[in-house]
């Protein structure tokens, strides 16, 4: 199908914004008015510009206040809408967005609104252009799709429609398949965009949080499979009011926003895409580091054992225990990501990911538009992350050999893998790896660290072999800090603190209150206590089981976590997250003084 996006999506000016389009691969545009009127450009400019770009302009929005007003108003609005004729005649664009009004003027009359949309509609004739008549969710008199479609079958204009946007009707709970009953010729418009799930001011929600199709949890699939039933055949456009869109890079949004609606035509059965591809585990994970001899002395620490250097296209050192896998390199291996300039500091870099079918995962990806890498001295297909992290897909392990799993606690696992997201990067991660890999996405979550929130997203496979946390800092001075690290889940924590200690490695310290609050909190056997205490452990619970976890030290921006998960617990401990990172912030000032 075509596919559109409205310029308020993007950031920058309107021909920065054409530009983006174009290059991600856009078949047309809306165009917000605000972005017209701001811009030096002349509609005919405007019009000139999209067509070298290959670009057309589907619609111009939107014309507000309009309808079920007194005589007098209904005058003037007619007047402001002739001149919005004629900018789209410049402009070279028929479809006129019309937003249900919000005004306290409005009347809630019906014949009213009919009479003066036939109206619009006939004087929009006179020049060729039809009418979409939107529902916003907070329209005064006007804010269900069905209100709206009874007006527009009332006013009975063969060029007055409806433009349906996903948005105001996943808010309001409204059900989508209404839809299938309204005729597929009278929707002339399809908006498109996902929310996350929230309690607030529904205008706030709309004008602040939309995001792209799959990156919240509303069902855009089943708006957009309603009005293809109806027989709707015009474009898929993506229509987002975003803080963080408004500020990010527009080449890389608009590639975002593209890679959704691809997703969508997946999901709908309209697009055919190489299956996702169902990684079944972690086969490891890499960190880079110009002087990699703190993290060896790390890892031994922990236990794990090297087979020394070895080369496969890059340089790289393999640390292995039980079924955990940490490569070191020092060379290239790890692509610095492009925010990094700190080539020296240890941190992450890539992981590996047990994949059935290599060549078909990255075959998924070039279609999801991420960027694979070329093959040529490379062991494996690699695809490169969001945050500039790779991905390599590693064939997976034979049937029957074990590829760990997070409920094999009889050795060591990697149980997660943590990456942290540039800072208007969250919402594309979730799309990249829900998309691109196939995992599932979790519920985000706030967590509390001394200088700002977190927000953490985890994703996982079916089974949860596969986790990986991403994390976002507060602020972009931060980003490595307290985020990177990598999760091995232990058959005893308590057994491998003690080795740690032993070894003369510590722990990352834990504060008395923290226990005192444990004790408080749940009412563990006073003798446990007194072990979580010495030895600097976290505990947390839920309704499946319970979990023991600590910290390393930082290395560079890595840290290691020794966790065990007892019965089924399911979560990541994030309550003692804040505690975990007032602890590493505590000794960061401490180690800076
Ligand atoms: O927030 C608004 O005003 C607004 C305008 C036009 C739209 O299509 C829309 O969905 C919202
Ligand atoms: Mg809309």
């Amino acid at each position: 199908m075509r596919t559109c996006i409205a310029t308020v999506s993007l950031s920058g000016s309107l021909t920065e914004k054409l530009a983006a389009c174009a290059a991600a691969g856009f078949d047309g545009i809306e165009i917000f008015e605000p972005d017209l009127v701001a811009s030096p450009l002349s509609p005919e400019q405007i019009a000139e510009r999209a067509r070298e770009l290959g670009l057309s302009i589907d619609l111009y929005q939107p014309l507000r206040e309009f309808e079920a007003v007194d005589e007098d108003e209904f005058t003037r609005n007619l007047r402001r809408a002739r001149r919005k004729f004629e900018v789209m005649r410049r402009l070279g664009t028929d479809l006129l967005l019309v937003c249900s009004n919000v005004s306290p003027r409005t009347v809630d009359d019906d014949a009213l609104a009919a009479a003066q949309l036939g109206l619009l509609a006939d004087a929009a004739a006179e020049h060729g252009i039809r009418i979409a008549y939107e529902a916003l969710a907070w329209g005064t008199a006007v804010n269900t799709y069905a209100h709206s479609w009874r007006i527009v079958e009332a006013a009975d204009r063969p060029n007055l429609g409806l433009c349906l946007d996903s948005f105001h009707i996943l808010a309001r709970d409204g059900d989508p398949r209404g839809i299938e009953q309204i005729p597929g010729d009278k929707i002339f418009f399809l908006q498109l965009a996902d929310a996350p799930r929230t309690t607030m001011d529904i205008l706030q929600w709309s004008r602040h949080l939309r995001c792209f199709p799959g990156q919240g949890g509303f069902d855009v699939a089943g708006v957009t499979g309603a009005a293809l039933k109806a027989g709707y055949h015009g474009p898929l456009s993506l229509e987002v009011f975003n803080d963080e869109f408004r500020q990010a890079d527009s080449a890389r949004t608009a590639v975002d926003g593209r890679r959704s609606l691809i997703r969508l035509q997946e999901q709908l059965g309209i697009l055919d895409l190489p299956a996702a591809p169902a990684p079944s585990g972690i086969a490891y994970a890499q960190i880079s580091a110009a002087d990699p001899e703190r993290v060896r002395r790390q890892l031994t620490a922990l236990g794990f054992t090297t087979d020394g250097w070895s080369r496969q296209g890059d340089l790289v050192e393999t640390w292995q225990q039980g079924d955990a896998r940490i490569l070191i390199t020092t060379g290239s291996a790890g692509r610095d990501s492009h925010r990094d300039s700190h080539h020296d500091v240890a941190r992450l870099t890539a992981i590996g990911l047990h994949t059935p079918d290599p060549a078909a995962a990255a075959k998924r990806a070039e279609h999801l538009l991420a960027p694979v890498l070329p093959r040529d001295h490379r062991p494996q297909e690699a695809v490169i992350a969001p945050d500039g992290s790779l991905l390599y897909l590693v064939p997976a392990p034979p049937e029957g050999a074990s590829d760990g799993g997070p409920n094999a606690p009889t050795t060591v696992v990697i149980d997660h893998v943590a990456l942290t997201q540039q800072w208007h990067g969250f919402d594309e991660a979730a799309l990249f790896y829900s998309s691109v890999l196939g995992l599932t996405l979790r519920e985000s979550v706030e967590l509390a660290d001394p200088r700002g929130l977190f927000r953490s997203r985890t994703v996982t496979n079916a089974d949860e072999s596969v986790r990986l946390a991403l994390n976002l800092a507060p602020h972009p001075a931060h980003i490595d800090q307290h985020a990177q690290h990598v999760a091995f889940a232990v058959p005893s924590v308590i057994d491998a603190v003690r080795r740690l200690r032993a070894a003369g490695h510590d722990t990352l310290a834990i504060p008395a209150n923290y226990y005192d609050d444990l004790d408080a909190r749940f009412d563990l056997p006073a003798q446990t206590l007194v072990r979580l205490r010495e030895l600097g452990i976290l505990y947390d619970r839920d309704e499946h089981g319970e979990f023991l976890h600590c910290y390393t030290e930082s290395v560079g921006r890595v840290f290691f976590e020794l966790l065990q998960r007892v019965g089924g617990y399911r979560g990541y401990g994030a309550a003692n997250a804040p505690v975990r990172m007032a602890a590493q912030h505590n000794h960061t000032i401490t180690a800076g003084r």
